[in-house]
């Protein structure tokens, strides 16, 4: 099945570049990946509007992981074409996609325990600020401008994540729910356009959870968020439109309230669920 699926507003994305008026954030034709003679993805379309929050779900080894790391640029497809921000990210390398605008957690949550909360957002300043050697040895105007730039950038992030009042903590010492704040903040620092979360709330209790949920929301402003996610009540408070894959292909993709009215979703996953 490779018929565009992914609109939940526009399921015809008639122009192949746009949804209704929304310019695509993520366009991807045809995606196929084999693992030597296991294929994990058998012909997935995704259309995802720019500014949308938008669930990938399924049941285990469906192939949701190895498409959602497909989308931004960490496995390449077997086949078919990824187009994310404009980019063709399977052309190009990690780094080179991570700096012009796609950003993404990874559910092992990797931040410097030893180190502050705040230190953790400061770690990326000298290479995002690209000074030479010379100039960060003698702290000349530019630098010193610079620095107070990127600390106050690093005071509004933590604002943003209500990590501020915790600033000066050692990360090691935050409850798991926080530390996944803070590798948000952490990303935010190189100011995405768009956001991968990979299963952002697995592990959480529920008011971790809730507080992510509100996070995500105030994150999105501005943004287009995609996540892969098996918490299916965090899917349908946050995101405008889910894809379900199964067995390496496209299900259906459209609101969360549809997709589990679903009746090949409830036979293939829901059904198989507690919750
Ligand atoms: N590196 C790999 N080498 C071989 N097979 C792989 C590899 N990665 C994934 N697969 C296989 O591809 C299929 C899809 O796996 P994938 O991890 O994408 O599913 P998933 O929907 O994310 O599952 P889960 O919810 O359990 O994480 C599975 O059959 C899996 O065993």
């Amino acid at each position: 099945m490779t018929a565009d699926m992914s609109c939940a507003d526009d399921m015809s994305c008639a122009d192949d570049m746009s949804c209704g008026d929304r310019p695509l954030a993520v366009r991807a034709r045809g995606i196929e990946k084999r693992y030597g003679g296991v294929a994990a993805l058998k012909g997935v379309d995704v259309s995802i509007p720019e500014g949308a929050i938008y669930g990938i779900i399924g049941p285990n080894g469906a192939g949701k992981s190895t498409l959602f790391d497909i989308l931004c640029g960490i496995t390449r497809p077997s086949g078919g074409t990824v187009d994310v921000l404009g980019m063709d990210v399977a052309a190009m390398r990690h780094h080179e996609v991570a700096r012009r605008g796609v950003g993404r957690t990874f559910q092992r949550t990797a931040v410097f325990g030893e180190a502050t909360v705040r230190e953790n957002l400061l770690y990326g300043r000298y290479s995002a600020m690209g000074h030479s050697v010379i100039e960060r040895i003698l702290h000349g105007r530019r630098w010193r401008d610079e620095m107070a730039a990127f600390e106050d950038k690093a005071a509004g992030v933590l604002a943003l994540c209500g990590l501020d009042r915790i600033a000066d903590q050692p990360a090691a010492s935050l409850a798991y729910g926080i530390q996944r704040r803070l590798a948000v903040a952490i990303m935010l620092m190189t100011d995405p356009r768009i956001i991968f979360l990979d299963e952002p709330v697995a592990g959480m209790n529920d008011a971790e959870t809730a507080e992510f949920v509100a996070l995500v929301r105030k994150v999105a402003v501005g943004r287009t968020i995609v996540l892969v996610e098996h918490d299916m009540a965090a899917i349908g408070e946050l995101c405008e439109a889910a894809l379900v894959v199964v067995d390496g292909r496209p299900v259906v993709a459209d609101t969360p309230a549809a997709v589990f009215r679903h009746p090949e979703v409830i036979s293939a996953y829901l059904g198989a669920e507690d919750d």
